[in-house]
């Protein structure tokens, strides 16, 4: 039955707002029509089709309470409000029974509502249960937010400080220690763990959450997780044997306890990968959220993004709104607009704040997303996908989702040199259920839908998995260190020969591997250090080139999340004028050089302590060099927190370097060769020579490519060049460009051996 909006038979700013070229009066706003939860109707379909087991609560076996012998002290309640949320819960109904089913299965596979508590409570019920007792309780996430937000709540929740009981780890971020039991990180970090421990044998239960995102690191994961099952625990899966002298041989087993978790899992193809492993389906959300798609699709779902928006903040009740958008660029034209018409509203209204969520982001200001909201201000949370799964975001009441999320995708070449593709396009059903699952935590909630009903039964059920579209050499390369042949692997889906065969290639050329496939010492070297293969490969070359100073301090930036330089289009002259000083004529990489070098000056005795941290403590002194570096990056339009991230990782990387046998305060001064020819021995498969009409022809690979706008060398002539990546949008761009000497070529291993 159609519904509509309140305030739908009007047009949506009837309100006194300047009618100067004002897009929300343009158009009228989306018609609505309204359905009943569909998450709900969809667990119900699969349930009468009988792919579901029944919950939890519907076991009739008691639960078998065992009396907790040993493990650290349980910390008494930090918050009752907090224990009674935790009751409240729907999860909490099956709590025994769940507790019980993953005590007698070695892998679980549990299917719950979005906000159902499975994130949370599930880690919880286990290290009450004494599972922590002879081992860790690690939690993968397929994101950095999710694994560090998660940690904070679920300690606030066990009343301890966060990386004590509970921690988190995450690349360049760990926050556990010797007393932490539970620990949320992301997939990536606990595939790494493999390296030095094959069999995790310091987890006794790994829940995998959000497995059906499907990540290469998940898939991966999954992959091993059979394997150590068969090792740890001498079976796939089945029960575990627990009388007589079977618990003891299991108490020197150590064995292993999977489950894997979502809202929108193929419960059924994950189960028959664990050997039919047990299915849970815990019932019921918190909170109904009610569900309204577009009458007609919308041509500019930005544009109806602003309309249901301003919709939801004139006529609505409070609460935060938590918006959907595919990418940064909208985000960012989103949130002026935004702030443009909300400054424009008659006095009366609440405040608007609008605050962006993108992985560009550093850690501290996606916190920012979490702060609650100032009174009589309504927040406006503008997201990539990076808010769609695990996150309660407090205040959120309201979700407009606009249908579209942004998709990487590696196109191999069939010389080498394939590229990534990063291309806007239409979500699927489970984006679409978890995106909607974001409303409700707290209270009911609703969520807009900028496309019709129609459009989303239409959708796929779920996301391809990233193990068929991504490139895969660095997965390979940690993957051979542990011994293991992605292609003997035993996966759940198995990615291309083609895309196999290009990151093996690239592996080659990088000289991690050698003719027979064999890693390399070179290899193992690589795969020792927390960073791509190509950024890896320019740390070890700097070894022989003398200049790991300045290597560390351009691959730090290159592996910060977010960009170093601002953009403004109203300011370009501006900012050009401000960083004519330290952009390099060589180029973008020895511009990031010169850029951390001069804001590293701005804070005075070379702004470093006596461990080469740029982030010293807190004397005075410190304070005003903190203070001056701040200035001197806004003056320079530089992206401060990226900078301090990238101190961060470069410290990091010290360490990593220590450890390796690296000198990382061998420094080449101001020369630039030993560093372009040590960048170059990682890019070498990214180099480019010019041709007559001013574009670049891969040297390693058929396309022909333009020099991307936002580089230092667009519209320069220059020989040959490397570069970081290639984006496609409507054309070809190389991305992260350096001017170098074709001479450097012959002193490349990788040219050598591409002729091998
Ligand atoms: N940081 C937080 N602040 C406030 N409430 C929270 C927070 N984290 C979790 N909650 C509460 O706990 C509930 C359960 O969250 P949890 O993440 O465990 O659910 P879930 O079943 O894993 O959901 P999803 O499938 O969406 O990840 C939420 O609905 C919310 O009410």
């Amino acid at each position: 039955m159609p519904a509509t909006l309140p305030s739908q038979k009007r047009r949506i700013f009837d309100s006194p707002i300047k009618q100067n070229k004002t897009p929300p009066q343009r158009k009228r706003i989306p018609k609505w029509v309204d359905v009943d939860d569909e998450d709900e109707r969809i667990g119900q379909r699969k349930r009468q089709n009988g792919s579901l087991k029944h919950a939890p609560q519907a076991h009739s076996t008691p639960p078998r309470k065992k009396a907790r012998t040993s493990g650290p002290p349980l910390p008494s309640p930090a918050k009752a409000g907090i224990q009674e949320h935790r009751k409240q819960l729907p999860i909490a109904k099956g709590k025994d029974a769940l507790v019980q089913e993953i005590r007698e299965n070695d892998v679980t596979v549990l299917l719950g509502e979005t906000g159902s508590g499975k994130t949370t409570q599930v880690p919880q019920y286990l290290l009450e249960a004494g599972f922590a007792d002879s081992g860790m309780i690690g939690v993968t996430q397929p994101r950095k937010v999710a694994a560090t937000e998660l940690a904070a709540r679920v300690s606030v929740e066990q009343g301890t400080p966060l990386g004590g009981l509970v921690g988190y780890g995450i690349r360049f971020d760990e926050r556990s220690g010797p007393t932490t039991r539970v620990k949320y990180m992301t997939d990536g970090m606990l595939t790494r763990e493999l390296l030095g421990d094959p069999l995790l044998s310091k987890y006794a239960v790994i829940i995998v959450d959000e497995a059906h995102e499907r990540t290469l690191r998940t898939d991966l994961l999954l992959a091993n997780l059979k394997r150590i099952l068969r090792e740890r625990n001498g079976k796939g899966n089945g029960k575990p044997q627990v009388n007589g002298k079977g618990k003891e041989r299991e108490k020197e087993r150590n064995p292993l306890k999977v489950v894997i978790m979502s809202a929108t899992l193929d419960a059924e193809k994950f189960s028959q990968f664990f050997s039919n492993a047990k299915i849970i389906y815990v019932k019921g959300r918190q909170h109904p959220v009610k569900i309204f798609h577009a009458a007609q699709g919308q041509t500019d779902y930005v544009d109806a993004a602003l309309r249901t928006f301003f919709q939801i903040h004139v006529d609505q009740p409070p609460g935060d709104v938590l918006i959907f958008l595919p990418g940064q660029e909208d985000i960012e034209s989103l949130e002026k607009a935004i702030q443009l018409f909300a400054h424009q509203l008659p006095t009366g209204h609440d405040e608007v704040l609008t605050v962006p969520m993108y992985a560009a982001l550093s850690g501290a200001q996606l916190h920012r997303t979490f702060a609650p909201t100032p009174r009589k201000t309504r927040k406006c949370i503008l997201a990539t996908n990076i808010a769609e799964t695990s996150i309660t975001i407090p205040g959120v009441r309201y979700v407009i989702d606009t249908g579209k999320v942004k998709e990487k995708r590696y196109l191999a070449g069939s010389t080498g040199g394939g590229f990534d593709t990063l291309l806007t396009r239409d979500i699927n059903k489970s984006n679409a259920m978890q995106r909607a699952g974001r409303a409700g935590r707290e209270g009911p909630g609703f969520c807009y839908r900028l496309y019709t009903e129609d459009a989303f039964l239409g959708m796929a059920a779920s996301t391809e998995p990233e193990i068929l579209r991504c490139s895969l050499a660095q997965a390979m390369l940690q993957l051979l260190c542990i011994g293991q042949d992605i292609q003997e692997l035993d996966l759940m889906d198995m990615p291309d020969v083609d895309a196999i065969s290009s990151a093996l290639r690239t592996l080659f050329l990088l000289g991690a591997l050698d003719s027979h496939r064999e890693l390399t010492d070179l290899g193992r070297a690589m795969a020792a250090l927390p960073l791509e293969p190509t950024h890896a490969r320019a740390v070890l070359a700097s070894k022989d080139l003398a200049c790991t100073a300045e290597v560390l301090d351009i691959v730090s930036v290159l592996s910060a999340n977010g960009a170093l330089f601002l953009d403004a289009t109203d300011k370009r002259a501006e900012i050009a004028e401000a960083r004519r000083k330290f952009v390099h004529r060589a180029g973008d990489h020895l511009t990031i050089l010169n850029t951390v070098r001069a804001y590293r000056a701005a804070g005075g005795a070379d702004g470093e302590n006596a461990n080469g941290h740029v982030n010293g403590h807190d004397g005075e002194e410190e304070k005003v060099g903190r203070s001056a570096r701040k200035e001197w990056a806004r003056a320079h339009f530089v992206n401060e927190r990226t900078l301090r991230e990238a101190s961060s990782i470069r410290d990091q990387l010290r360490l990593s370097c220590t450890r390796a046998g690296i000198d990382w305060r061998a420094s080449c001064g101001e020369q630039e060769d030993p560093v372009l020819l040590s960048l170059a021995h990682g890019l070498a498969q990214n180099m480019a020579l010019i041709t007559p009409d001013g574009s670049f022809k891969q040297i390693m690979g058929q396309s022909v490519v333009k020099i991307h706008p936002s580089s230092s060398m667009a519209d320069k002539k220059v020989p040959a060049i490397i570069y970081d990546e290639l984006v496609y949008t409507n054309q070809i761009y190389a991305r992260g460009v350096s001017s170098i000497q074709k001479s450097f070529f012959s002193s490349l291993g990788a040219f050598n051996r591409r002729e091998a």
